[in-house]
């Protein structure tokens, strides 16, 4: 008789939805299933592994904990996610479940079929596509269009093919799931709530669970064990890519701009809310060193919204210089940017 197949949990979800926050809560509370975790994340920078590692929790030891951060793992299926989930399946004891975090611009699909492979498929099962959702982003509008904007392109050049690369991904994403989390529930009202799960059912051809949330609380009972197989399921998750043999990312970009000692967490805050303002930044997060303080602080923006606080202390060995990732769509100003994050104007 085969072994059970281990299962295996994909969060996915734009660009500061929420998923690290999903799976921090979901290891907290896991009681005592032996977890093992894979973030994919774009740059180097690896704060969501950072934030994972330090729950410090006995059923996911860090070195259960593993970061891809070599591009989307959408993209990087053979060369890095096949040969990490085999490392990890090898681990002694074995994991009982993996969770993977997928990077904000990921497309679910091709990971999925990833679990086609015959090597991986007698081992492992999809057991839920879970699909986290910026409740308030997509009540302010963000992954549709501008009718004006298109409007104006249009009448520009008329010959013009609309496509919006941040509705494309989004839908991608909802397309392949099992439970939506809608997410960051605490600024929706019951109204909002309502409406936008309705308009998320509307949107998926199948039916599936929504549950609204605030700070990716759902219980781990809710989000591990949800039996979907879904790697035997993929012609009912339409993707706007079904038709093209590979995908691409390149209607988005990424850089990482080191920060020089900043003098108070504020002054870090609104430098991240003015790029976001001016340059229409979609994510900037990573950490930096404040003046006179022992410990490094973590900045996370998500559009306008921008927090800080304080995560650890600085290293004996490290050098206090702050990092940040900063992700867009194509065309960012690199060089106004770096001037704002560095505080030069
Ligand atoms: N107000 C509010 N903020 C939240 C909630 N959940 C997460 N956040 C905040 O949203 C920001 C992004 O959360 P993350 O969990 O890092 O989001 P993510 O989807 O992992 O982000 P990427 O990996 O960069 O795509 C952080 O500042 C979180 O504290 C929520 O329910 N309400």
């Amino acid at each position: 008789m085969s072994a059970r197949k281990v299962p295996v949990t994909i969060v996915t979800g734009f660009l500061g939805a929420g998923k690290t926050t999903l799976v921090r809560h979901a290891i907290e509370t896991a009681e005592g299933r032996r977890l093992a975790l894979i973030v994919n994340e774009f740059g180097d920078v690896g704060v969501d592994g950072t934030i994972l590692r330090s729950c410090g929790i006995k059923n996911c030891p860090e070195e259960n904990i593993v970061e891809l951060t070599n591009g989307c793992i959408c993209c990087t299926v053979a060369d890095d996610f096949i040969p990490t989930l085999e490392t990890l399946l090898s681990r002694q004891p074995a994991p009982e479940h993996i969770i993977i975090e997928t990077s904000g611009l990921a497309l679910p699909k091709p990971l999925v079929k990833a679990f086609e492979w015959p090597d991986i498929r007698n081992r492992v099962t999809v057991d839920g596509v879970v699909t986290v959702v910026d409740g308030p982003a997509v009540k302010a509008g963000r992954f549709v269009d501008d009718p004006e904007k298109v409007a104006a392109q249009r009448a520009a050049d008329p010959s013009v093919d609309h496509e919006n690369p941040l509705e494309e991904v989004y839908e991608d994403q909802l397309l392949c799931a099992d439970l939506v989390v809608l997410n960051k529930a605490d600024l929706l009202s019951d109204d909002d709530i309502k409406t936008l799960s309705d308009e998320i059912k509307r949107s998926i051809p199948r039916a599936i669970k929504i549950v609204a949330a605030r700070e990716g609380q759902v219980p781990a009972g809710v989000l591990l064990g949800l039996s979907a197989a879904a790697e035997d399921d993929l012609a009912a998750r339409p993707s706007h890519h079904d038709n093209e043999a590979e995908h691409d990312h390149d209607d988005f970009e990424t850089f990482i701009v080191d920060v020089p000692e900043v003098a108070t967490p504020d002054d870090l805050a609104s430098r991240a809310k003015a790029i976001a303002n001016a340059h229409d930044v979609l994510r900037v997060k990573g950490y930096a060193a404040i003046g006179g303080k022992p410990m490094r602080l973590l900045l996370q923006g998500v559009g306008e919204r921008v927090d800080t606080r304080y995560e650890r202390a600085w290293q004996p060995d490290e050098a206090r210089v702050g990092r940040l990732v900063v992700i867009g769509q194509k065309g960012l100003d690199r060089d106004a940017i770096v001037r704002t994050l560095t505080g030069e104007s």
